[in-house]
């Protein structure tokens, strides 16, 4: 039998106040900042919970203080896709196997949807998309691709992950739940965050 494999999960989040702009015609910048503030803790204890990952990381600022207990990765600046790349640069050592980065804005998020993320073979990137096929919720990078992948987060992103796992020689499959393809962005998606926003009303 071979070492068991690590997985560590990367969360991005924006400091608090700075996210979710596009919910700013449908709810107050205090229940959008405690919506936010429940849909981290909902994508924290799902990946918390998956056995098939071992640590849980924020990317942020490193005076972010949420209800969670995480270690938090220095957002370098630069914007989503720099300072993923940084942070990549400098993981804490030893550094895991794979690694998943993962939105925060997911409020179905499950535990075995981290499992199915962590658990793909090796020569693997799995990229889970939003409900559009547009976007990129989830993105499983082996460590060996993690530290040369030029992330794509913007507009069409799935297809442009999709095409830089190509580059780097990579296998993709396409990872499809309701956790994960249901992201909230708009107010049109506010009642797949039902929960998180009971907590946040
Ligand atoms: N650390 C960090 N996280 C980011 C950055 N940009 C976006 N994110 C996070 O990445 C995830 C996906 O981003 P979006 O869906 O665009 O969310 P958002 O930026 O809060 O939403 P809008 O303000 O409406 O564009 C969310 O968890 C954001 O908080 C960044 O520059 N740094
Ligand atoms: C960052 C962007 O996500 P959205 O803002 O569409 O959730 C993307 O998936 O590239």
């Amino acid at each position: 039998m071979g070492e068991a494999t690590t997985c560590w999960a990367l969360i991005p989040i924006k400091p608090p106040g700075q996210g979710k702009s596009r919910l700013s015609g449908a709810l107050d910048a205090q229940v959008r900042s405690r919506l936010v503030e429940a849909m981290l803790k909902r994508v924290a204890d799902a990946a918390r919970a998956s056995p098939a990952i071992q640590r849980v990381c924020l990317l942020s600022d490193p005076e972010l203080r949420c209800a969670a207990p995480l270690a938090v990765l220095n957002d370098a600046g630069g914007g989503l896709n720099t300072a993923l790349e940084a942070a990549m640069a400098t993981l804490p050592q030893p550094a895991p196997d794979r690694i998943v980065v993962i939105a925060a804005d997911l409020p179905q998020l499950s535990p075995q949807d981290l499992t199915m993320l962590a658990t793909v073979s090796p020569r693997t990137i799995a990229i889970a998309p939003d409900r559009h096929g547009m976007g990129t919720n989830a993105i499983s990078l082996p460590i060996t691709a993690a530290q040369r992948f030029r992330f794509q987060f913007g507009t069409q992103s799935f297809i442009a992950h999709r095409h830089e796992a190509d580059r780097l020689g990579y296998s993709v499959e396409t990872m499809l739940s309701d956790g994960l393809e249901k992201d909230i962005d708009e107010p049109a998606d506010l009642p797949d965050a039902e929960v998180c926003l009971q907590e946040a009303l």
